[in-house]
């Protein structure tokens, strides 16, 4: 991760070729981002990059920006100002679908509600993270099904679940739900928006080891919201975004 100001690669209209080793994974210049009606900026950040496969504990106080920062990050949001870019592409002047086809294939989303299909199955939820990318789906090795119950298997989900709806799962168990399937198909940048917060502390800092592991396993940045400092120390980075 570094703060100093770097010549930006010129736009691009597709999704890249992917060169996990040498890639910047995020880079921010003068991010500004407010609400519709507010004048006051919920992100209003000068700079930050994180290279390929490096983690950032991103912290700070309720409504500092967080949510609102890792939204941006993932194309859901998009700034009035500033320059975002995800692997060299600037996602400010991509069209939307190129923006989604980005995010599909190499973005792996852990969601503060999960947002798991409830009348789905697990395993079901778990692969839709390849039925929206044919290389995410080809990177899920020797198939996305056995992937998906090797990575339930690691998040130390009992195997007798795989076929339960998700909204049957104990909040904990959705959480490493949402968890296995953002680790599906080889994501090359992880956002996580407080991924441990309902769980008790042994079993937070256990899901938090497993998602960092496996995140390593395929070299993925991870960016990680989190209000527990007792996290903080598994990170080499970290940004502490100021309160409003
Ligand atoms: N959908 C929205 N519409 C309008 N304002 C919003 C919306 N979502 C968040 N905000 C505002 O943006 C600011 C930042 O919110 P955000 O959720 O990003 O903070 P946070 O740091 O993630 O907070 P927390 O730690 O409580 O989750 C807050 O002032 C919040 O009220």
């Amino acid at each position: 991760m570094a703060i100093s100001p770097a010549p930006l690669p010129a736009d691009r209209s597709s999704v890249a070729p992917y060169h996990p080793a040498t890639e910047t994974a995020v880079l921010i210049r003068n991010l500004r981002f407010c609400w519709p009606g507010c004048l006051v900026p919920a992100v209003n950040l000068r700079s930050l990059e994180l290279a390929a496969g490096e983690h950032l504990f991103l912290h700070g106080e309720s409504g500092a920006g967080k949510t609102t920062l890792l939204n941006l990050i993932g194309g859901l949001l998009l700034a009035q100002a500033g320059e975002l870019q995800l692997f060299g592409q600037s996602l400010t002047h991509l069209p939307t679908s190129t923006r989604d086809a980005l995010r599909a294939d190499r973005l792996g989303f852990v969601f503060q509600q999960f947002n798991l299909l409830p009348y789905l199955s697990v395993l079901d939820n778990v692969l839709l993270a390849s039925r929206f990318s044919a290389s995410r789906h080809a990177r899920c090795i020797p198939t996305p099904r056995s992937e998906a119950q090797r990575l339930l298997d690691t998040l130390e989900l009992p195997p007798s679940l795989a076929a339960r709806r998700a909204c049957e799962l104990s909040v904990g168990q959705q959480q490493r739900v949402a968890a296995a399937r953002a680790l599906l198909g080889r994501p090359s940048l992880i956002l996580a928006d407080e991924p441990t917060s309902s769980l008790d502390a042994r079993n937070a800092a256990q899901l938090f080891r497993l998602l960092l592991d496996e995140a390593g396993r395929c070299g993925a940045a991870v960016i990680l919201v989190s209000h527990d400092p007792g996290l903080a120390a598994g990170f080499t980075h970290h940004l502490k975004l100021p309160s409003a």
